[in-house]
């Protein structure tokens, strides 16, 4: 099959309204005949096996970020003297930072490449990392050699959690992408749970951390060797010219589809996922830093990944993720491992609920209520510790009350509730961030957001003690209280509604504005469009089988 591949910028997409004022690109299908649509209804109305395999080889991605970041806390401990001497806090901050940092700088980078070199190439990339990383840990006998490994997995790291929500969402039918992507964020929450199991289990166990940290090879393996058989993303490919790759790619994903349905699928996806002009690599990623910034729909999209990912991280959860130990052993509890077990197993629970919602109620409505959910338990908290009456300092609680009290539950249930309400929503919604880019600056700007990820997750592990100790825990969690304010603003005034859309169709629903009210309708238009289509495949299979018996 060949397709002419047009030359058409997506700076320069024709953007037109509907009558309803919805604006709608004429490179959208608008019809409710809409081919996607009709390619997923040959896979009886679900993604199809391929594209869940790929889905969930590709969130191993998300287990090893979650797996790395999770292992470190009790790592630390069962370290003890195998350096030589007890680690000093300054060195523990900088073994645990160490991942942090090497996330934020690989995370510039691997959108770049994923861009230029494809996205199998940075995946495997990562698997390499992870391996190379863990095995320079596992065979440390100092801390500089420690943290030399970690910096090094940390590189994985980030480029892990930028690549794989990039390889779903373009494979994803659109309206599954949102369940496919918190697929990955499964894999995250899934990761710390069981890196914080397995740490308490084994933090007796005399040199422990290092099974820790060497069973951490076994999953980028697999993903190595399987990604070798993988295909690239049809979106990519087409970006790319190798339209005949493409429609390969997609009679694999969409098996049943017609060869007339995958052709006007590659045409749709032709009038926008065009390469960027230029010679060479420098001035091709130099276009699409240009084109970030100067195409107004662009630089939208790039205003709201950033700050999601900012909010993700400035209200606080992470601090809770790696000092819950140290608050609840603050507040009384002998066991705080295992309170601490309750953080992470809250939180994956309810990235759980959220893939059964954020399709289906929409990742602007998820935000609405879970952020004012998020504010409601910290200003809980914020109260509660002011009558439990600890301090800390030097990085430790001073204790004034040694048993729990009333308000030590209080505080439980209230960040019990927090990370409830933050894994539902803001804890998985910004790692939809793809679909708010076009194809050609889609790496570009999905580095952006993930370094604004980990920069915040940066800052706030590094200063969260010290915050404790100089505005009380009162002041800690009310001032995360205050920045819950600050974001729901920003998601009622700035976040569309992308739910169920065409990736192609995102970048129109940004132009001109950030069309709150139009996208909202164009969301739940194309929700109806896929109800109807539901209702008629089945009816159809329904007719079929009846006829047959
Ligand atoms: O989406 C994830 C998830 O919520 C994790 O639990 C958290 O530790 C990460 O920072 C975040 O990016």
């Amino acid at each position: 099959m060949s397709v002419e591949l047009k030359e058409h910028r997506s700076s320069t997409a024709d953007i037109s309204t509907t009558s309803e004022g919805l604006p709608i690109s004429n490179i959208i299908p608008k019809n409710d005949e809409d081919d996607a649509s009709m390619l997923m209804a040959f896979n009886n109305a679900k993604p199809s096996l391929l594209v869940i395999c790929l889905t969930v080889l590709a969130s191993i991605s998300g287990f090893m970020f979650g797996y790395d970041t999770g292992y470190i806390s009790s790592a630390l401990v069962s370290i003890g003297k195998d350096f030589g001497s007890e680690l000093t806090y300054g060195q523990q901050e900088f073994i645990t930072a160490a991942t942090s940092l090497g996330a934020l700088i690989s995370a510039i980078f691997a959108g770049i490449c994923a861009d230029l070199f494809g996205r199998k190439p940075v995946v495997m990339t990562s698997n390499v990392l992870f391996v190379v990383g863990a095995a320079i840990q596992c065979g440390a006998h100092t801390v500089w050699t420690m943290i030399a490994g970690r910096l090094v997995m940390g590189f994985g790291v980030g480029i892990g959690s930028l690549i794989a929500p990039l390889y779903i969402s373009e494979l994803a039918p659109s309206r599954f992408r949102g369940r496919l992507v918190v697929i990955n964020c499964l894999g995250i929450t899934g990761g710390q749970l069981i890196a914080y199991g397995v740490g308490a289990g084994l933090d007796q166990v005399h040199n422990g951390w290092r099974v820790v940290v060497g069973l951490s090879m076994i999953p980028p393996a697999i993903q190595l060797v399987a990604f070798f058989f993988l295909p690239e993303t049809p979106r990519y490919l087409i970006s790319k010219g190798k339209t005949e790759k493409a429609a390969g790619v997609i009679s694999r994903t969409h098996p049943g589809a017609s060869q007339a349905l995958i052709e006007t699928k590659i045409g749709e996806f032709m009038q926008l996922n065009n390469e960027l002009p230029g010679s060479n690599v420098f001035s091709r990623t130099w276009e699409g830093i240009k084109e970030i910034h100067r195409v107004p729909s662009n630089f939208r999209a790039l205003v709201i990944a950033c700050a999601l990912q900012g909010i993700q991280q400035f209200t606080g959860f992470n601090s809770l993720m790696y000092f819950s130990s140290t608050i609840f052993q603050a507040i009384g509890f002998d066991n705080s491992t295992a309170v601490s077990v309750i953080v992470a197993g809250t939180n994956f629970v309810f990235t759980l609920v959220a893939f059964f919602v954020i399709d289906r109620v929409g990742r602007r409505r998820i935000l609405l209520i879970g952020i004012p959910g998020m504010m409601i338990s910290l200003i809980v908290c914020a109260i509660s510790f002011h009558y439990i009456k600890i301090e800390f300092k030097d990085g430790s609680a001073v204790l004034r009350d040694t048993k729990i009290t009333g308000w030590g539950i209080v505080v439980i249930v209230g960040m019990v509730c927090f990370v409830a309400t933050y894994a539902v929503g803001i804890g998985n919604v910004p790692w939809q961030q793809c679909e708010l880019f076009p194809q050609s600056v889609r790496g570009i700007g999905a580095s952006y957001a993930t370094a604004t990820n980990w920069s915040g997750s940066l800052v706030i592990s590094a200063t969260f003690l010290t915050m404790l100790e100089n505005i009380t825990p009162t002041g800690t969690f009310a001032f995360f209280a205050g920045l819950c304010l600050v974001a729901y603003v920003f998601v009622f005034f700035c976040y569309p509604e992308l739910s169920n859309m065409e990736l192609e169709e995102t970048q129109a629903v940004l132009t001109g504005g950030f069309n709150i009210k139009q996208s909202k309708k164009l969301a739940s238009a194309r929700r109806r469009q896929h109800a109807k289509e539901l209702a008629e495949y089945l009816e159809k299979n329904t007719e079929e089988l009846v006829d047959k018996v």
